[in-house]
């Protein structure tokens, strides 16, 4: 646990370090579970963001993009039944005075169930090799079965308290297992209460007619509510979608994990309109794309796993979530759900307008179903960035701290280094910069020995250094450094720009989905 608490820090102090997030407003100490993205920050973001824009948008003929605003209509969270539910159990500590979700108290429990029958797997497999039968053995092995029959026990019991607002009993649960405050081990808790994660605002002037607004939790109402204009105006058929990014807002009770958790974040969204019926054939098919494009980043097929949820939403009909390998332990990543006609139904409820699709083969007019595809961006910077960060030793003992971060993410693709400050060499790298600037983010760089510049790019992230030095006067050459490799190449300036690209294309990187 230790390691891991070290690991998380260094993310948390190299995010800051070299500019990719700062606490919000840190001169007056910060602002709990806000962040800002600093100068590379931002790009990182923005080349997730334009991943995941290409992935969807671009490379489906049938997902079209939005932007709808962040205020909507209050009665837009009427009918999606934020206002009732979006609620969240919460329980403090009264010794540590410290506030936890209940649920996730008793879902980290389990997870530690899950793990103990994970090593019983784990050891069989080592005793039985090929012959290991592991459907048989979770069935079988009475320690598994235990474990396993025990998680499911408490999953049910906790989902059938929050279901019916028996409190006392998710609470109840919390003691006989046991439970304590992670931070400190005290079991002394108060009870437990619902807590609604909508910021509220006001729009309008004058104190009697302003409304009461509230800052948008989820950007999918967005989507549905102009499903109509979309769906008319494009002259979409069904299946399509529509997909959209956005900021969020959510009042979260427990914000202790960097940016896995914020108050403010962004969205990537994207709901597929289909056929009622036809929701199962798409579900599937969205569960097994976006796991591609995960693995396409090429951060490690161990470090994903689909988690499919035993209790459901209350407007779905199947959901999973992708969850990935952060430095503290297996957590959702993305949501992938069948979200039913429950959305547009609602709507059409509230709103008095019909928001339904005219299929002209049968004549006749239907609310679709939705799936849903839904991940944070945020989340997706900390999975890339978390495990980009590695600490190597080298061969003469040194340790080098390089942020391998997936090419085609990086915030600068290549740093242009002269390797001394006189004899033309700025100039010569300059001129490299003029050319390179318009199809790439590149840095320039004199300060210091060639050597420490390097490993400045290392913690950067930046895939090359472009080093000029005598000999690119004669020859026109210079040295291509690779992050990873280190390897050094020499090449003609005029082969740069296709080096480059070859690495860092999105087109490239994309098709790794095929
Ligand atoms: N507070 C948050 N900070 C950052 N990202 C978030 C936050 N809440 C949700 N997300 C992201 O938005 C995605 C979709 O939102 P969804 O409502 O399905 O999350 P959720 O199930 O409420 O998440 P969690 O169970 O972790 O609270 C999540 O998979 C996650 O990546």
């Amino acid at each position: 646990m230790a390691k891991q608490d070290d690991i998380f820090k260094n993310v948390i102090s190299h995010a800051k370090e070299y500019g990719y997030i700062f606490p919000s407003s840190e001169i007056y100490d910060g602002l709990s579970a806000v962040y800002d993205y600093a100068q590379n920050g931002v790009e990182l973001k923005k080349n997730i963001r334009e991943y995941w824009w290409k992935s969807m948008v671009q490379m489906h003929e049938n997902i079209v993009g939005i932007d709808a605003a962040i205020f909507m209509h209050p009665t837009t969270w009427k009918a999606s039944g934020h206002v009732d539910a979006f609620n969240d159990p919460l329980i403090d500590n009264k010794d540590s005075k410290k506030r936890y979700r209940a649920d996730v108290l008793i879902e980290d429990y389990c997870e530690k169930l899950w793990q103990k029958a994970q090593k019983e797997i784990e050891k069989a497999k080592g005793r039985f090799g090929d012959a290991f039968n592991e459907e048989e053995f979770i069935t079988t092995n009475p320690r598994v079965v235990e474990y396993l029959s025990k998680k499911k026990e408490i999953l049910e019991r906790m989902a059938s308290g929050l279901d019916s607002g028996n409190l006392e009993d998710v609470k109840a649960l919390i003691e006989e297992l046991g439970i304590a405050d992670p931070e400190t081990g005290s079991k002394n808790w108060t009870d437990v209460r619902q807590f609604n994660l909508m910021f509220g605002t006001k729009l309008g002037a004058s104190a009697d007619t302003a409304m009461d607004l509230y800052l948008r939790p989820e950007t999918a109402q967005g989507i549905f509510v102009n499903f109509l204009n979309v769906q008319k105006t494009g002259r979409m058929k069904i299946p399509f979608g529509i997909a959209q990014t956005g900021k969020a807002f959510r009042n979260e009770i427990v914000a202790r994990q960097f940016i896995f958790r914020m108050r403010e974040f962004e969205q990537m969204e994207m709901q597929f309109f289909v056929k009622p019926g036809e929701e199962m054939t798409y579900y599937e098919y969205w569960k097994e794309t976006r796991l591609k494009w995960h693995l396409s980043l090429g951060l490690g097929k161990e470090n994903y796993r689909f988690h499919d949820h035993e209790k459901l939403a209350h407007y779905a009909n199947a959901a999973a979530d992708i969850e990935f390998n952060f430095p503290f332990g297996f957590k959702e990543l993305e949501g992938i759900h069948s979200r039913t006609d429950f959305d547009l139904k609602a709507h059409e409820q509230h709103s008095g307008k019909k928001l339904q699709f005219f299929d002209n083969e049968t004549n006749s007019s239907y609310v679709p179903y939705v799936v849903e595809t839904s991940v944070g961006l945020d989340r997706m910077f900390l999975s890339v960035f978390s495990k980009a960060l590695q600490e190597e030793t080298l061969e003469d003992g040194s340790t080098r701290t390089v942020l391998k971060l997936p090419s085609v993410l990086a915030p600068t693709k290549a740093a242009v280094l002269p390797l001394v400050k006189k004899d033309g060499l700025p100039e010569v790298a300059r001129e490299i910069i003029e050319e390179l600037k318009w199809d790439f983010n590149v840095a320039y760089d004199e300060k210091d020995a060639v050597g420490r510049r390097y490993r400045r790019q290392d913690a950067l992230g930046t895939p090359f250094c472009i080093t000029v030095d005598h000999q690119t006067l004669e020859d026109k050459t210079v040295t291509i450094r690779h992050r990873d490799t280190m390897q050094q190449d020499r090449v003609s300036i005029t082969e740069l720009r296709n080096i480059i690209n070859e690495d860092v294309s999105m087109r490239n990187w994309l098709q790794k989905m095929k």
